[in-house]
């Protein structure tokens, strides 16, 4: 896979003097579906914002398949989507006739198998004459989803997809954009919730501050969520780690005086009372313990209190 999204130490200071993004880069591979993960004021939409032009950045580079989003804005703009948080539709207007219209922004030719093919994958087909007042807060949200899809964007930005809708229609949302990745269309979502991040995304980028803390694949970011360290340490100093503990997960210190055990809180067994048996066995003698969260666990609970500061 290549990157089809190139950000490179990306700045953005408000008239005012206020820095909401301190120094961005990420790359993010075509055809992944990313989630941006923060609090309330971390920079998420700013950095939207500014991917889609709507903002300018203070300094630093972006490209789009190649194109820079300042200097080359038109070629760059045309291949991303974006699907805002507010529901901005005209509620008289016709499902159909808002993706036609979408399309002539961006100077593309009216094609009416194009817009049935995302209708279509939308399951808004059905629905095509009927009047944006008349559909419900799920299909609505659809109907933006598609006009974002009807110029054929290579990405697809969803600022808060799921904010303040109920479980159902969350669900309902998370199978659209899994339809939408088998398409091959790259999706950057911004959420609140780990769970949401989860659920989607192949890769979740925690932002905080106008910074991005880490970038992680979901599926190692959720094994080191529920993970604890053990820190022993040790009378005499280790030259390797001996045989009867090679079965646990430990790593040993460059100057052999500790040993350190990762373990899943969530486990029914943490193997911490096998591991003190190993060591009686194995003639280590302790001088102390202690445990500590992972930095991935301090990071989100950073978050959940920067969440509630913004509240
Ligand atoms: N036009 C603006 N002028 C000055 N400051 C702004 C402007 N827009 C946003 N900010 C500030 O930049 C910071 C980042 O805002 P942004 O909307 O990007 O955050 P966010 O992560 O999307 O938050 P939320 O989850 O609440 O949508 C905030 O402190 C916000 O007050």
């Amino acid at each position: 896979m290549s990157a089809i999204l190139e950000i490179r130490d990306l700045r953005k200071v408000y008239d005012g003097g206020f820095e909401a993004l301190k120094g961005v880069t990420l790359d993010i591979e075509e055809g992944e579906i990313l989630a941006l993960l923060g609090p309330n004021g971390a920079g998420k939409t700013t950095l939207i914002s500014t991917l889609c032009g709507i903002t300018e950045p203070t300094s630093g580079t972006a490209t789009v398949a190649g194109y820079d989003i300042k200097t080359q804005y038109r070629e760059a703009r045309k291949l991303i989507g974006l699907v805002p948080q507010e529901i901005n539709l005209e509620p008289f207007s016709y499902v159909e006739t808002n993706l036609h219209f979408s399309r002539g922004i961006f100077g593309k030719p009216r094609d009416t198998a194009k817009v049935e093919e995302v209708l279509r994958k939308l399951a808004l087909w059905e629905k095509r004459s009927n009047r944006v007042r008349e559909l419900s807060g799920g299909m609505k949200r659809r109907v933006l989803i598609g006009k974002a899809l009807a110029h054929e964007p290579r990405v697809l930005f969803l600022d808060e997809p799921t904010a303040g809708v109920d479980v159902s229609l969350r669900k309902e949302m998370w199978d659209v954009v899994a339809e939408l990745k088998k398409q091959g269309v790259t999706i950057i979502l911004t959420t609140h919730y780990i769970e949401e991040a989860e659920a989607m995304a192949d890769r979740v980028a925690v932002i905080r501050g106008g910074e991005i803390l880490m970038v992680e694949k979901t599926g190692d970011l959720m094994r080191r969520l529920g993970r604890k360290e053990l820190t022993v340490e040790l009378r005499e100093p280790l030259a390797e780690i001996p045989a009867p503990l090679a079965e646990y997960d430990l790593e040993l210190s460059a100057d052999g005086l500790s040993l350190t055990y990762r373990y899943d809180t969530q486990a029914d067994r943490t193997g911490i009372a096998g591991l003190m048996r190993a060591f009686s066995e194995a003639g280590i003698i302790l001088r102390d313990l202690h445990t500590s969260q992972s930095s991935l666990e301090e990071i989100f609970v950073g978050l959940v209190e920067g969440e509630g500061e913004a509240q």
